[in-house]
């Protein structure tokens, strides 16, 4: 995929077969993370679409833990703050939580209770995008704690698992940077 700026991000990323489990191909992101071009590509081309339109946007949501490194850079760009959507037990506070299923297991991830204001607006971000199973729980639980989201961005996309038609299914428009088939 290149981009505007004529940089192939694809080739970035490392994927490496048969991680965590047999049968996944793993899309590692830290290669295009470790690189500094890479990185700034990455967080410009995710950002573009909503800077103009940033007043439309007041928080930015995060998934753990690659969700991390992409929405604090991205809640920079665009002045705004970083909430975080953690995995089960990290949040000290008072927590709302969501089960889910993902391409390889099952996991709950939490929000802290008081952490979007009714009619927040929210961009969430993550790395990637499979089944849809963490963003659709992340959704839900925004939308439990009375905040409507403006739009989710991923870097990757894997179409064949789905994740992308679940959330425009909800009505939720999706951004992202490029696509692995065949997975
Ligand atoms: O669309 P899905 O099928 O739900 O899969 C996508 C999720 O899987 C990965 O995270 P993972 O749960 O591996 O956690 P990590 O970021 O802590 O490694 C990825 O960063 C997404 O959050
Ligand atoms: N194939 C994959 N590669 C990297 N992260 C993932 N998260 C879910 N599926 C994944």
């Amino acid at each position: 995929m290149e981009l505007r700026n004529g940089m192939d991000l694809k080739r970035l990323v490392r994927t490496i077969p048969d991680y965590p489990k047999p049968g996944i191909m793993f899309r590692d992101l830290t290669t295009l993370f470790a690189d500094p071009a890479g990185l700034r590509a990455a967080v410009d081309e995710i950002v573009w679409p909503f800077f103009k339109a940033k007043a439309q946007i007041d928080i930015i949501i995060g998934i753990e833990a690659r969700g991390f490194i992409l929405g604090g850079a991205v809640a920079h760009e665009l002045g705004r703050g970083f909430v975080p959507i953690r995995k089960k037990g990290k949040l000290p506070h008072k927590t709302i939580g969501q089960d889910y299923s993902l391409e390889y297991g099952v996991d709950t991830i939490e929000i802290h209770a008081d952490a979007i204001k009714p009619g927040d607006r929210v961009l969430l971000i993550d790395d990637l995008i499979a089944t849809g199973g963490t963003a659709v729980a992340a959704a839900e639980l925004i939308h439990r704690s009375g905040g409507e989201i403006v739009a989710a961005a991923f870097i990757i996309d894997l179409p064949d698992l789905g994740g992308t038609a679940r959330l425009r299914d909800k009505g939720i428009a999706v951004h992202t940077l490029m696509e692995f088939e065949g997975d």
